[in-house]
Parts: structure tokens; sequence; C-alpha cells
């Protein structure tokens, strides 16, 4: 038939009807030749015994396996109809809630399979109470057993038969979340409810009692979380590292930096207080002593696993990303914070950053925060100071007055600004001589207020007009925008000898003011770090001029961003070098002039230092151990010996005592000649003695005048020098010194 297949001629109906009796005689053929083969070769198998046999069994065999197939479909109907079964996969919360609810209902008590690990905090508790410690009490961690159920387990739940399969997931490596694990469960009931009631009760068990699965933050659950993150320097980073510190959020933080430095927000975590300095025999009395004063040790959480805390019976999981570390400060920047909740309601996140704010705010009532800029246009430091009172300020009469009534005035007329169309912002500037107490004023007022202070100094290296509007744009609504050196805007053109010598003058000034803020500090019981009066002073060093412009500062000023209700303080040493554009009314508000002191203030000042009924009436107690530390500072100053015996009663300087020994202490000082930081000096070297202050006072007058007639000297003959040097490059004859 290849012929005709291979043909290119049609068959017709001819060739069709002979093609398919071909195929009938083959069909035929091949029967006839089967028939053949099965009487020769099989019919005789049929005889033999064996054969018999075989074939019997493959009959049941058939026969069985038909039946088994016919009943595995009958029981799976019937199960279909009888049985209501589930199935979780993690990482779906429905997992979690079903797994955590078998475990800690021992479901799984028949089992035989495990997967054993030790045990991390973050899994539902199979044989493990909820929140238990996952380490023993000597700190090694405690195994955990999780099922493992490559086979069916059975369970009795209220009544009703369950039928249990678990495979257990794939863990993140850092949450411990868990995914492609699955659960299944059928339940002996073909009503759905029963099934329902399990799920519903496994969840309510869950979210009332059992400590959630952390999870990570860009998994699949994220969708029924809240996911929150807070980059430093955020004010609210701040809030809520030191609120979270205080919920104990990293009570099992494993990874920690230690150190003694004490910068940066609080985080909670303190060194054992129950350590203990044992004496042995190497160890005297005094040493001992000075050894319990432990040092505070810093602990910072690192960047590790995340956290999990109960906040008002909500579960939040708090993560701490580590930002760059300055080598210098060991100050962090760019740190952030993510938390997560567990739970998609968002104002339970509100009500969260809402407490850190109230505690943050109660927590520091009694001290005032002020924010420093850095030249790159953020608050990037943080430092927080005692509160300073009012009375401690001794300024003339009524300027203190004047100026909180004046804030408060302003604070409270928002309204009356909007209604006239004034823009709602009030400008302040203090100047007048260094020491004079202008910081001081603005600290008094913040403390008043309650207001935070955001500190610019024009004078930090870099500062420029972008920097200058980053920064105030960043300040909040209520707050006190300082700006310090308000005339480094405006350098005037210097020859190199002016400005070598403002150069001598500037460190003197600036070494003066660093002294006077760091006894400020440690009478207030506190330090200030050196890096720290860097960024008080905005790390100053020559060129003492500024890259911001007028425009810049106008702009500040005038911008939109200043209309928020900001108290602006400028403060100069240099009203003279101001532009009259920049302190016009409107931009400038109240300008309020620092001088040295008045008789009158220094025997304030006095009275200050020595409230009465506080210091024996004879002289003797000056701690001469303050005076090394000073005494570079205020010339010599001769101490008194600690000649008095302090067991014996002494009566004490009463109120007219005091006021005499001020006034005689004022007597001694010239008008308008000291500073305040000046006299407080003096006075702190005396700080338990007001005789001796009295008795000395004018010793340091005079030892003060003669310092600066010699200072004045020294500068006349230096700049007498230099113009020699310079007459002398020029080839001319220089005058003999
Ligand atoms: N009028 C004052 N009353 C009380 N203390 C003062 C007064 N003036 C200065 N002091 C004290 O002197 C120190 C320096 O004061 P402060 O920094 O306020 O001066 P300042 O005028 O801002 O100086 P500068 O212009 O150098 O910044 C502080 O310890 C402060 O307590």
């Amino acid at each position: 038939m290849d012929v005709w297949k291979n043909s290119t001629l049609s068959a017709g109906p001819l060739g069709a009807a002979l093609d398919s009796a071909y195929s009938a005689y083959e069909a035929i053929l091949a029967v006839m030749l089967s028939l053949r083969f099965v009487v020769a070769y099989v019919v005789p198998l049929f005889h033999q015994t064996w054969f018999q046999d075989g074939f019997r069994l493959l009959l049941l065999g058939s026969v069985m396996e038909t039946a088994r197939r016919f009943w595995k479909k009958v029981a799976d109907r019937v199960t279909e109809s009888v049985f209501t079964t589930a199935t979780f996969e993690s990482p779906d919360f429905a997992f979690d809630w079903v797994d955590d609810y078998l475990s800690v209902n021992h479901a799984w008590g028949f089992l035989t399979a495990f997967r054993v690990t030790s045990a991390m905090s973050t899994q539902p508790g199979v044989q493990l109470a909820k929140d238990a410690d996952f380490v023993d009490d000597a700190g090694h961690p405690v195994p955990c057993y999780e099922a493992d159920a490559d086979r069916e387990e059975f369970w009795r739940w209220r009544g009703h038969w369950i039928k249990l399969s678990k495979k257990p997931g794939v863990r993140h490596w850092k949450t411990g979340e868990e995914s492609e694990g699955v659960i299944r469960i059928s339940v002996y009931s073909w009503k759905k409810w029963v099934l329902d009631a399990l799920v519903k009760e496994a969840r309510e068990h869950y979210i009332k009692n059992s400590k959630p699965r952390l999870i990570d933050d860009s998994g699949a659950k994220s969708e029924a979380v809240i996911i929150a993150h807070i980059e430093q320097p955020d004010r609210i980073f701040e809030w809520l590292c030191d609120f979270l510190g205080s919920a104990n959020a990293w009570g099992n933080v494993r990874q920690l930096y230690v150190s003694s430095r004490q910068t940066g927000p609080s985080w909670g975590i303190d060194s054992s207080p129950e350590l203990e300095v044992v004496k042995d025999e190497d160890m005297d009395d005094e040493l001992l002593e000075r050894l319990k004063k432990r040092p505070k040790v810093n602990y910072r959480p690192a960047a590790d696993r995340p956290q999990l805390f109960k906040w008002k019976s909500h579960w939040v999981q708090v993560t701490r990303d580590q930002g760059s570390r300055d080598w210098r400060t060991g100050k962090e920047e760019g740190g952030k914070l993510t938390l997560i909740l567990h739970n998609a309601n968002r104002s339970i996140l509100d009500d969260l950053i809402e407490a850190s704010r109230v505690h943050f705010s109660k927590a520091s009532q009694h001290l005032v925060t002020i924010y420093l800029a850095d030249q790159y246009g953020s608050w990037s430091k943080t430092i927080t100071k005692a509160r300073r009172p009012l009375d401690t300020l001794i300024l003339p009469n009524g300027v203190l007055e004047l100026l909180l009534d004046d804030a408060r005035d302003f604070m409270a007329s928002e309204k009356w600004y909007r209604t006239a169309g004034v823009p709602h912002r009030r400008g302040y500037l203090l100047y007048g001589m260094p020491g004079t107490g202008k910081s001081s004023t603005i600290h008094a007022l913040a403390s008043e207020l309650m207001l935070p202070i955001y500190s610019i100094s024009l004078a930090t290296k870099g500062m420029d007009d972008s920097a200058l509007q980053n920064l105030v744009a960043e300040t909040p609504p209520e707050c006190i925008l300082s700006i310090e050196d308000i005339d480094c805007a405006f350098p005037e053109p210097r020859s190199a000898e002016d400005l070598e010598e403002e150069e001598e003058g500037f460190q003197q000034e600036r070494a003066a003011r660093r002294r006077a803020r760091q006894e400020d500090a440690e009478a207030q019981g506190a330090e200030l770090p050196e890096e720290i009066l860097d960024q008080m002073e905005g790390a100053m060093l020559p060129p003492r001029t500024s890259d911001v412009t007028l425009s810049g500062l106008l702009n500040l000023i005038d911008g939109v961003w200043s209309e928020e209700g900001r108290l602006l303080f400028a403060t100069t040493n240099h009203i003279e070098k101001l532009d009259p554009a920049l302190i016009r009314p409107g931009r400038i508000d109240v300008k309020i002039s620092y001088t040295a002191s008045t008789r009158d203030q220094a025997a304030r000042l006095f009275e200050r230092f020595f409230p009465p009924e506080s210091y024996p009436s004879t002289s003797g107690t000056g701690s001469s151990a303050d005076v090394p530390r000073l005494s570079s500072a205020y010339v010599s100053v001769s101490a008194p010996s600690r000649a008095a015996d302090l067991d014996v009663p002494r009566a004490f300087l009463n109120k007219d005592e005091v006021h005499k020994l001020a006034e005689e202490f004022a007597a001694a000082i010239p008008e308008h000649k000291f500073s305040a930081a000046a006299l407080q000096g003096f006075l702190l070297l005396w700080k338990s003695d007001p005789l001796g202050a009295v008795s000395a006072v004018r010793e340091f007058v005079d030892n003060s005048e003669k310092e600066e007639k010699e200072r004045d000297d020294a500068r006349r003959k230096a700049a007498a020098r230099r113009k020699a040097r310079r007459k002398q490059d020029r080839g001319e004859d220089p005058e003999v010194l």
C-alpha cells in the first residue's frame, strides 16, 4: 500500500474501498495468528498448577485494589461532608494564632517528632510559659521543643476530635519570623462553626496572652501592622528614646555598646545597682571610698534583633538602626528607630508618640533643652541644662520683668497678630560686653517659659545662608531661636594687622567665655565636655566671620518660616557692626544693652552667692582646694589658711550682716569695669567664705587692673613689633622699640 500512500494520484472511491478491504484482511489475519498463539502456548499454561495459583493471585489483587480505590473515594466523600478541614500557612497571623494555641493547650501531647532549638524569645511557646526567661539562671539558653508532625496527630477539643499536622517553616535569620510553615486542621464535624470557634479562640488567646512573633518589616504581615520609621535628629527620635527607655523596651537587648561618655539620649539601660566594691588588703579607706563612687556606665543598644515590649496592652516591636558615629565626640548621627505596632490601628501610634512627648516634657520640666546647630544645617547636638531661675540673674532693675512680660504677651496674642495682619514674630537683641549675662538671660527666659532653645552661632565655621534656612525651617513653632554672634555676618575690610590683633583679643575672649561656661556648669554639678563647649561656641576658630549674608539674615527674620510664634533672640558683643536694616523695629523689636556691673549689681551678686544664715560670721573656711583650679583665670589671689576650727559652733551671718558685707564688697568694685562673669569667677573662689571674699576683693581689683594694663602693654608692644617687621619687609628703617 506504500504505492498508494506515496502516489500523487487521487485514489478515488474505488481506491478507498480497496484500502478498507485490505485493512479488514490484515485485522482478520492478526486475530487468527493471536488465537493460534493462545491455543499453542497460553492454554497449556492453564493446566499448570503454578500458573493457576499466580493467575488467581493477580485476580484477587486487582479486585482488592479496585475495592480500595472505591473505598477511598467513598471515604473522601464522607470526610468532605463530615470533616471540616483548614490549612494555615506562615507567615500569616492565622498560622501564629493556631500554632500558639495548639502549643499552649498541649495539642501535640502524643507527638514524637520535634524540632528542637535553643529557645528564641520570638517563637510561640512550646513547653515554655509565655514571657518566661529563655535562658536559665546561669544565663545559658534553654531548649525549646516545637512540633514537627510529619504524621497526623489527634486531639480532642471541646468534645470534638481534631486531626492535626504541622510542617514547620523556614526562620528569618534576624526576626525568627517563620515562612512556608503549614498547619492542617481537620475537625470531625461537618459544622463549620466548630472550626470557626477554634480559630476565634486561638486568635483571642494570642491577642490577650501571647507574646507575638517578631516580624520582618518588609514581610507579608506588614499589611496587618503599623510600621513607623523615626530618624535622627528629629525631636520625636529623642522623645521616643527617652520613652522607650522608661518602658524598658531594651530590657532584653543582647548587643550593647558600653561607654563612660554621657552624651546622647538616655536608653534606660542601667548598670547593675547591686555591684559592690569589696575591700581587700591593698586598699585603704580613702581608696575604698573613692572606688565606691562608681562612674556612670552608659549602655546603648547596638543595632540588634528587634525588641518587643508591651505598652498599654499593645505589643510594640522596636528596632534600632545605628547611624554614623562622630569619632571625636562619640555622638551618633543618622540613627533610626523602626516601630512596628502589632495592630493596624493608627491611633495607637498617635497615642504612643503623644505619650512619649508628654513623658519627655515631664522628665525635662526641670531642664532646658538646648539644640545646637552644626554647619551642615542640622540640629545635630542636644544638651540639657538645669532650669535657671530668673532671680539668679543680676540685671538692672526691671529688665528681666520687661523681657518676660513682653514674651508672655507675645505668646498669648497669636490671634491678635493674625487679625491685625501683623506677622506673628518677635525679635530681641541682647548686646554688650562679654560675660554680662546675655546667654544666661535666654536660658532663664526659656526656663520660665518652658521653651526649648535652638541655638545657632553665626561664628560656626562653614555656616551659610542655606544652612541657616534649613535650620530655621526645622525648628518647631514654639521655641526660642537664639542666634549668637550676629555681628559675624558683617565682616569689615580689615588689615592684616587688625586681623592679627583681633584674633589675639578673640582668643582671650574665647578662653574667658569657655571658662565661664565650664564654671557655670560646675556650679550646677555638671561637666561640659570640650566638644560641647566647642559646639556651644560653634567651634569658632579664626577667621571669625561667617558666610551668612545680610540678605540671608533678613530672609531668616522676614521669611515665611519665621511667622510661627517663635521668639528670636540675637546676641552680639558689637552692636555698632550691625546693619541698621537688620535691627529696625519689626525685625528686632526689643533691644537690651548689657554693660559691666554697676556697684548695685555687684552687691546683689554677692548677696545671691551668700544667703543669710548659711555662713559663719568668721573668716577662714575658704576652700583652698578651689584656688589652683581657678587662680589662673583671675590673677593670683591668696586664699586664707583654714585656721578656723570647724567643730566650734559659731554664729551665722544674718541678713543685715550679709547686706553690709555686700555693700563693702561693691564699694571696692569700680563701676562699669567688671563683667558679672568676672565677679562671679572671683566669688567662686570664696564660695564658702564671704568675709574672706570681702577682704580679698581689693587685691583682686588691683591685680585685675594690673593684669589688664600688662595685657594692654603687651598688645601695644606686639602691634609695634608687627609694624616694625612690616617696615623692615618694605625696606624702610624700623624704629627701635
Ligand atoms: N547679669 C548676670 N547675673 C548673674 N550672672 C551672670 C550675669 N552675667 C553673667 N553672669 C554669669 O557669667 C557667666 C557668663 O554669662 P553669659 O554667658 O550669660 O554671658 P554673655 O553675655 O552671654 O557672654 P558672651 O557674650 O561672651 O556670650 C555665667 O556663668 C553667668 O551665670
